[in-house]
């Protein structure tokens, strides 16, 4: 389980993550949405250390990030895609972290299988594809076989076999009893993946519903999002 309990972060005069109190439940996936600027990769940025909160704290498990003995076995994070070193294959990417984490090395291979990079495990991720960079990113957050997996927009740039492989990568995930919060500004993606959502506006909670309850207003889940998130959207789309 996430736990976010009254977290908050100001940047200079402004708030961009405001009070956000939030349970994320384990055997579900969980979409985290908002339109852009509105705080959800920092939101994520704080739950795994990266930004510390100016009031509140962000619990992965009862416990927080950096009080964690080691983070990669607990939560797993895909937040960059482009954060591999371009002279590095996976399979030796994938090997330093486990050896650094204390991890079997019988999870490299597993992890490569499970993602379908075995076969070009040896070649330089500086020659991969977006794809391919975006499943050695989710190779490297299953590699600990974490309880907890959080994920920054994960279909960005993807092609229609990518996105479809990560909607059934996440649902298998979560159906394993994991916890799996995914952040999108995408509502109809999200509904095909996620059956809770987190939704959010300028850095606060608008909404902790599921699709099937955002659905039964009458109108489109599109429709029922911008409603929900309009009254912190200016007409461009652009969070004021
Ligand atoms: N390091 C930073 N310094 C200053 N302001 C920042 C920093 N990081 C984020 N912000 C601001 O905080 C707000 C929230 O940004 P954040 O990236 O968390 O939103 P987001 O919902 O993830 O947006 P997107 O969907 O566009 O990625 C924005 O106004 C952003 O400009």
């Amino acid at each position: 389980m996430i736990e976010l309990r009254e977290l908050t972060k100001r940047y200079g005069g402004r708030t961009a993550v405001d009070g956000l109190s939030v349970r994320v439940q384990p055997g579900v996936v969980t979409g985290f949405l908002g339109p852009n600027g509105s705080g959800k990769s920092t939101t994520m940025r704080m739950i795994l250390g990266l930004d510390a909160p100016d009031h509140g704290e962000a619990l992965v498990g009862g416990v927080r990030y950096r009080d964690l003995t080691w983070p990669l076995r607990t939560v797993g994070a895909l937040l960059d895609t482009g954060a591999f070193h371009p002279g590095r294959s996976a399979r030796a990417h994938l090997s330093a972290l486990a050896a650094s984490n204390d991890i079997p090395a019988t999870r490299v291979e597993r992890v490569l299988r499970v993602v379908g990079l075995s076969d070009v495990a040896d070649r330089r991720a500086g020659t991969y594809s977006l794809g391919m960079r975006q499943r050695l990113g989710v190779a490297v957050a299953l590699l600990g076989d974490p309880a907890v997996l959080l994920l920054d927009e994960p279909v960005n740039g993807l092609d229609p076999e990518g996105i479809r492989w990560i909607r059934d990568l996440l649902r298998g995930l979560a159906a394993e009893g994991r916890t799996v919060f995914v952040s999108s500004h995408l509502i109809a993606e999200t509904a095909l993946t996620a059956d809770r959502l987190v939704v959010i506006g300028r850095g606060r909670l608008l909404a902790e519903t599921t699709v099937a309850e955002l659905a039964t207003g009458g109108d489109t889940l599109e429709d029922a999002f911008f409603r929900l998130t309009s009254p912190v959207t200016d007409h461009h789309g652009t969070d004021v």
